[in-house]
């Protein structure tokens, strides 16, 4: 790739980009949100035409910009964060559909099209039944389908360059390993691979070779043999990050403080009945694997997932069943964790998005609205560092996706809650935005909110939590607080009980 630029209304996303992949190297793309990593593949997907004067090559044939048939025919393929799968269909009818040539479901599932997709998931090393429903795997599986997808080898063409941007992001922790093992296998084919990602472990992990972008340009590119962590940390964002430690024990114990949350019996489909009081000040964390009912237990006590049975209290006054908008107007706000579902409204400008939970309190006097959400907008994006920032009146989809969370996430700390829940919270957000959004919470909780933080990430909920939620199977199994709160111990619980543990131990 060489010189390729795309510039916004005036503003440079990508300027003079040059970046080699070779066959077969896995190349980590790292860079802060809204640093071109995007823009950049969304040129070679033929989505972007990029600024005149830039070419691409793939294996010596140029690639025709703006145009997804020459990107496909050249050999790219990419998987995007959101996988374009079919739930309601087989592995099968998701694999084949890829291909683009089956006319009819019949044809996909002729005996051909079985035999070509189990060799499809063969060669991305996937154990995958080609019958069983999408909607029934797990999220690795999912992505292990869509990257099977992507390999699928039309009639002469030979995929010379996988894409994957943020494959992780969405993954319980638990899972990635298996997506790091289909990464490397693939790129054993002679395949080059894109990775994009924002978690540094797994560049340390796959990558051999890595490139990270600073403001729409190539900072550095170098081999992984031999690079630290902290090197790692240091091409990135250079000194300025203080990766934060145990936030919370900076906290003051809020055990006499008030009770904010209260839930008696709370149950939902996936999680048996479970007692649990937040007191003001407070941050407790929410810890379970994938299926253990984690991913529902803030959401039921909100009111966005079912909640069979139990009562929900916030500041002593009862919340009526399965209604959010009732939950908000009596404090309670919940980020939940797909960014797909957040309720960002991707038409509408930032400040609109970022006033949308607290219209009803300026409704009536709309021009001391518009003053006062330009205001907080201002506000809000030098608080979280939003890039770019002069952007409050452009649509929240022309955000990088990490930008676009830290706006929502803003929409909620704006509302100044007695109960804030968020689910996921640094999903997708560079490594600088993390350590923000983790002051934010805690200064949320200094300030008296209840703060509850639902993760798949352990290192995040043991440097932020007083307390530890731990789901296993469905159930609400302890609660860990204090010195116990580590990330062995919260690790460890969540996988495997104390008595399982003890009989493993004799
Ligand atoms: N359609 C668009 N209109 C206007 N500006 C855009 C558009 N798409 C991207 N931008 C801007 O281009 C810059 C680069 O964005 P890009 O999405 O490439 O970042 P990124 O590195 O992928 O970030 P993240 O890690 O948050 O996903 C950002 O400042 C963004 O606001």
């Amino acid at each position: 790739m060489s010189n390729l630029s795309k510039t916004f209304s005036g503003q440079a996303a990508l300027a003079g980009l040059n970046l080699t992949i070779e066959a077969g190297q896995v190349h980590a793309l790292l860079g802060g949100n809204g640093s071109g990593k995007s823009t950049f593949i969304k040129i070679l997907s033929g989505y972007h035409k990029p600024d005149p004067g830039g070419s691409v090559r793939v294996a010596g044939s140029e690639l025709t910009f703006g145009s997804p048939e020459s990107s496909r025919s050249s050999g790219c393929r990419f998987v995007h964060q959101d996988l374009g799968l079919i739930d309601t269909s087989s592995v099968l009818d998701n694999v084949m559909f890829g291909r683009g040539f089956p006319r009819t479901l019949a044809t996909v599932r002729s005996r051909r099209a079985r035999h070509l997709a189990v060799a499809m998931l063969d060669r991305a090393g996937l154990d995958l039944d080609p019958d069983a429903l999408v909607g029934a795997l797990t999220p690795a599986q999912k992505t292990e389908v869509a990257v099977a997808r992507a390999l699928s080898p039309a009639s002469g063409e030979e995929v010379r360059l996988l894409v994957l941007d943020e494959p992780t992001a969405t993954l319980p922790h638990d899972e990635v390993d298996q997506l790091l093992a289909t990464i490397r296998r693939v790129s054993s084919h002679q395949v080059g691979v894109i990775f994009v990602t924002h978690r540094l472990e797994e560049v340390l992990r796959v990558a051999h070779q890595v490139t990270v972008l600073r403001d729409g340009r190539r900072i550095a590119s170098r081999g992984m043999e031999g690079l630290t962590r902290s090197e790692l940390v240091h091409l990135l964002v250079g000194d300025e990050l203080d990766e934060t430690q145990a936030i919370a024990e900076k906290l003051a114990d809020p055990a006499d403080a008030p009770v904010a949350l209260t839930a008696r019996s709370v149950s939902t489909q996936t999680v048996a009945p479970f007692d649990l009081d937040v007191r003001q000040g407070e941050i407790v964390g929410v810890a379970g694997i994938t299926g253990s009912g984690r991913e529902a237990v803030l959401g039921s006590l909100f009111g966005a997932l079912k909640r069979i049975d139990g009562e929900v209290r916030v500041k002593n006054a009862p919340l009526r069943p399965n209604d959010p908008r009732r939950s908000i107007r009596a404090g309670m706000v919940f980020m939940p964790a797909e960014r797909r579902t957040r309720g960002g409204v991707l038409g509408l400008s930032a400040q609109e998005n970022l006033s949308l939970a607290k219209v009803t309190k300026h409704w009536r006097f709309p021009l001391m609205r518009r003053t006062q959400e330009r205001r907080q907008t201002a506000y809000w994006f030098s608080r979280l560092g939003v890039r770019p920032d002069d952007g409050s009146t452009l649509p929240l989809s022309a955000f990088s996706g990490g930008n676009q969370q830290k706006i929502l996430l803003a929409r909620w700390l704006n509302c100044e809650p007695s109960v804030l829940m968020v689910d996921e919270p640094t999903q997708g957000v560079d490594i600088q935005a993390r350590a923000r959004i983790h002051e934010e919470l805690v200064g949320a909780a200094k300030s008296g909110t209840a703060v509850l933080v639902s993760s798949s990430d352990v290192d995040e909920l043991v440097a932020l939590s007083h307390r530890v939620l731990i789901l296993r199977a469905g159930e609400v199994v302890e609660i860990l607080e204090g010195s116990d709160v580590t990330i062995g111990n919260v690790t460890r619980r969540t996988l495997v009980s104390t008595h399982e543990e003890h009989h493993e131990d004799s």
